[in-house]
Parts: C-alpha cells; structure tokens; sequence
C-alpha cells in the first residue's frame, strides 16, 4: 500500500471547481512531481493532504489513515512547506530551528540532537548565528525545509520550493531532495517549472484546471509525448568549397525521404523534422532518422553533425495539456 493515497478529490470554492476528481499514490522513498501553470489547483490540493484545509469530496489516506477524518493523527507525519514561508527577521537560524523544534515538542538534549542534526543535513552550521534576515533566498529556503523536517515527518509536501532560485540552490535542492527520498521519505514537490522537475522526480502528476492530465514516470510520460508528435533533427555539413549549395543538395535528398515533414533552412544548419504515424516507438523514430542519415551520406552530402533534440518534460506537458496553457 502506498503512503499517500488520494483518491477522487474535490473542492469547490463557491462555483470554481479549484480541484476535480483528483487521484494519486505516492509510495515511499519516491519523489512525485506535481506540474501544473498558475491556478492548476496544485496549493490546494497540497493543502488539503496537509490537513490545512478540507475536500468537498474525496479522501486522502496517509499510512491508511484519513487525514480528513484524523487530522491530528496525520499531522507528525507530514511536512508541509507552503510556498510563501515565513522565516523572523531577527532571529538567527539556531534560534528559528530551535523554536519549531520546542513547538514540536521536542525537549531539552532531544532537541538540540535533533536541531544540530537537522542543521548538519541542510549545510546550515556555517550559518548557525546568522540573522535569517541576512540570508539569500537559497539559503532561507534551506532553513524553510530544514524547519519542515524537524520532527521526522514520513511525508515531506513543498509547495514551489524551487521557484527563485539560482541554477546553484536548484542542483542542491535536488541533492537533498533525493537524499531525504533515500531515507524512505515520500516527497510531493509542486513547479510550473517542468524541466527543472524532470531531474528531481521519480513520478509526475500533470494537472490544469483542477483536473490531472496524467500521471506515471517521467520517462514514460516522455515517451508517451513523443508518440505521434514526431521528432527534430538538426543537421550540420561541412560544406567547404561546395559553400551553401552543399545545404542545397542536402535539402533535395532529404524530401525525397519517407516521413520528412516540415524542412527550414538556417544559417548553418537544417532543420528536419519527422513525422511518425500515431502510436510510434521512440525505436521506430530511431530507425527512421537513422535511415535519413544512411540517405545523406549516400548520396555524398558532407554531413559532420547530425543531432536528434530529445523531447524533455516541457514537450510531455504541452503533448498532454493539448497546448491549451502556454
Ligand atoms: N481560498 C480560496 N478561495 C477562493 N478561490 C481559491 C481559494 N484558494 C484557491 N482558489 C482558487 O482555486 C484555483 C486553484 O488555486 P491553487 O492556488 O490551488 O493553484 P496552483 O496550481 O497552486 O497555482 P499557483 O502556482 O499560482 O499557486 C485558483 O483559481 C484560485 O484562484
């Protein structure tokens, strides 16, 4: 049984269905991504497992547990970062950490194990007498998650922890992320930002308008975007004397293939696109670019790089939500 059943859920805030029929698992040791543009329905539904607010409908079950009916029984297992967190300005980062850990009722060497630890895992102990006032984001957003750890919940929930920060905090989120997923924690982590999601996650849920669009591994959420929406290559020739009626003759050879759509010229370089029919593997999309390749080379065309852009999670959200959200 997974830690994280959701299962049907519904709210409604007056006549906005914010959230509608929404249903997940999210096991163990496993980090879910939930992708979705602006008012998808993402806070809320994250809210509610977090026991902040409640569905209209629906249930969600925490080690079999309803956090709806039990809240309190829910509560010390979950970690919820919301994604406006608040740290005190004149507090420095030990105190901020030893607060929550008093108001998790954590008591005297307990508690100070237990803050020290938490410190040592989020790289805060350099930090340890600094006002958290004086913090970059990166930085307050560490000692946000450090503070959402303090009582060893089994299910961590961050609402957008990744949004705002550099490429630098991105990759160490990430490092903690999986390392809080190694010890057995289940991980919820909300983005608009897909990319950044795909090498974070195990898992992905896409959801627009309160409704999912899909869910499943990222990988095959990839190929299930590639299926039907065909592939791009880029091509190179080394065109020496020939200069640009090298990419002439290339653009010639290449029409004459089966399955070429769309051909643009570009400084330097063609562009090739692919179409495959519905339902095609990522390996018959290989083999029809192979072909391609074998065509050119055939026929004398200098080409010196020859590259297949892989579809990312950005293409899998725009294949699955139709490209009604820009
Ligand atoms: N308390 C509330 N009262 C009325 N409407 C609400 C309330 N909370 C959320 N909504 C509405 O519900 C919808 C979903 O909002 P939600 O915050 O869950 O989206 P989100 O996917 O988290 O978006 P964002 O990335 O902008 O936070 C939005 O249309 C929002 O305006």
């Amino acid at each position: 049984m997974s830690l994280l059943q959701v299962k049907g859920l519904r709210r409604d805030f007056g006549s906005l269905r914010a959230v509608d029929d929404v249903t997940f698992e999210l096991a163990a040791g496993t980090i879910l991504g939930f992708i979705g543009p602006n008012g998808a329905g993402k806070s809320t539904t994250m809210r509610i497992i977090a026991t902040l607010d409640t569905p209209s409908a629906g249930e969600v079950l925490l080690d079999g547990q309803s956090v709806v009916d039990t809240p309190d029984k829910a509560r010390p297992l979950i970690g919820y970062m919301p994604d406006r967190y608040g740290t005190y300005d004149d507090v420095t980062v030990w105190e901020f950490l030893d607060f929550f850990a008093r108001a998790y009722g954590l008591k005297g060497a307990a508690r100070k194990k237990r803050v020290d630890s938490v410190m040592e895992f989020t790289g805060l102990v350099p930090l340890k007498d600094k006002l958290t006032s004086a913090l970059s984001k990166g930085m307050r957003q560490r000692v946000a998650l450090g503070r959402t750890l303090l009582h060893d919940p089994k299910l961590l929930i961050l609402d957008e922890p990744a949004d705002g920060l550099d490429p630098r905090a991105r990759i160490e989120l990430r490092e903690l992320l999986r390392a809080l997923a190694d010890q057995g924690k289940a991980v919820l982590i909300s983005s608009h930002i897909l990319t950044e999601l795909a090498e974070i996650c195990d898992t992905c849920a896409i959801i627009e308008q309160g409704k999912l669009l899909a869910t499943g591994k990222v990988a095959d959420l990839l190929a299930q975007s590639q299926t039907g929406a065909g592939t791009e290559l880029t091509i190179r020739l080394a065109v020496g004397a020939e200069g640009e009626a090298a990419y002439e003759r290339a653009e010639r050879v290449v029409l004459e293939q089966p399955r070429v759509g769309q051909v643009s010229r570009e400084p330097g370089q063609l562009r090739v696109r692919l179409e495959l029919e519905a339902g095609a593997t990522r390996t018959q999309m290989d083999e029809a670019a192979a072909r391609l390749l074998a065509a050119l080379v055939t026929a004398g065309v200098p080409v010196c790089a020859f590259s297949h852009r892989e579809l990312n999670l950005e293409d899998a959200f725009m294949t699955v939500t139709k490209g009604r959200v820009a």
